[in-house]
């Protein structure tokens, strides 16, 4: 569930005062999503999406993000445009908390995925890219090597044998994967989504519509984000690499941005990389969420899996 905090009717209605968007007609709390509390407000004039952002998020970073959104939405990218406020201002506070309005996308994430599908994928993700060159700020990812080694010396916390298990060969793959990880200036550098999963793109009528949730975005590798679809979208049942898909997903990249010699050759590596981000986040959560919170844990065995499949691969 994600509406973590509680919205009164009369706050929002004096909140949308201060824009140019119409009378509110009516707000409703959207349930996916782990991050941050989400409503659906509708007004006289349109769909919105309020987002109320919660303890994670560093208020500090909040303009980098809608700074990156409203650049790439200029640019013609589907993504989330922060709506700007009578004052020029998008980032405001309602109910004690950093809020935004963006816009509302049309669409639906699927259910399942296909070639095609990841075709679309890749040449949005690679549209996505060259658009962000022109946005010259950085983010560094906190997510990258070195957070993940402090990320994984904040989950020894004990569990069970399967759970140390995991740990044992994480501590082992952790050491190797950080030593080969390709330095700063080898590869091709700009703005990258890092989470384009299923649940954050949308397809309406067979064709891609729109990219949400951009709070881990950052400024890494381009090519690292390719690795991060080619883990979230090119495995069936969790265990078996689709290579038709992970062709596709290559294929409508480089119909777009063509990746370099070094790029092509990093990519197993970068794979791992990604494999072990996300096998990092979700045992982290998985140790430490607490038994009955409402929020459901994802399997980090899933990513350890896809760690072993990068490892054996001398190609994608
Ligand atoms: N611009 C948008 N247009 C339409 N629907 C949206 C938009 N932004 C968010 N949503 C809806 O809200 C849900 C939650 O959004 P989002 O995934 O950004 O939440 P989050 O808690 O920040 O993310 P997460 O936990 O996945 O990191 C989405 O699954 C989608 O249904
Ligand atoms: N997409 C992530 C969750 C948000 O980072 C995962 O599936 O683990």
């Amino acid at each position: 569930m994600a509406v973590y905090t509680d919205l009164q009717e009369g706050d929002l209605r004096g909140f949308l005062s201060l824009y140019d968007i119409g009378e509110l007609r009516s707000f409703t709390g959207i349930a996916e999503g782990i991050e941050n509390s989400n409503f659906l407000v509708k007004t006289t004039q349109g769909r919105f999406i309020l987002t109320l952002f919660e303890k994670r998020m560093k208020p500090e970073e909040l303009p980098w993000f809608l700074g990156l959104m409203a650049h790439l939405a200029g640019e013609g990218i589907a993504c989330p445009q922060p709506v700007v406020a009578k004052d020029g201002v998008a980032l405001r506070q309602l109910a004690g908390r950093p809020a935004i309005l963006v816009s509302f996308l049309e669409g639906q994430s699927l259910e399942v995925v296909t070639p095609q599908a990841c075709e679309q994928v890749g040449r949005s993700l690679a549209r996505l890219h060259e658009a962000g060159l022109g946005y010259r700020a950085e983010r560094a990812n906190a997510l990258a090597p070195e957070g993940w080694v402090e990320l994984f010396s904040r989950c020894t916390d004990g569990g069970d044998e399967a759970v140390k298990a995991l740990m044992a060969e994480v501590r082992t793959a952790l050491s190797a994967l950080v030593a080969a990880w390709p330095e700063a200036g080898s590869l091709p550098r700009g703005q990258i989504h890092a989470d384009l999963f299923m649940d954050n793109v949308f397809f309406q009528n067979g064709h891609l519509s729109g990219i949400i949730d951009f709070y881990f975005a950052c400024t890494d590798f381009l090519a690292y984000d390719l690795a991060i679809c080619l883990n979230a979208w090119c495995f069936e049942d969790e265990r078996h690499y689709r290579e038709d898909r992970a062709e596709a997903l290559l294929r409508g990249y480089e119909q777009v941005r063509p990746l370099n010699a070094a790029e092509h050759q990093a990519l197993p590596i970068l794979c791992q990389g990604a494999a072990m981000r996300f096998l990092l986040t979700r045992l982290y959560d998985w140790v430490h969420t607490p038994e009955g919170a409402l929020v459901t844990k994802k399997d980090p065995w899933a990513y350890q899996r896809r760690l072993h499949h990068f490892r054996k691969a001398d190609h994608v």
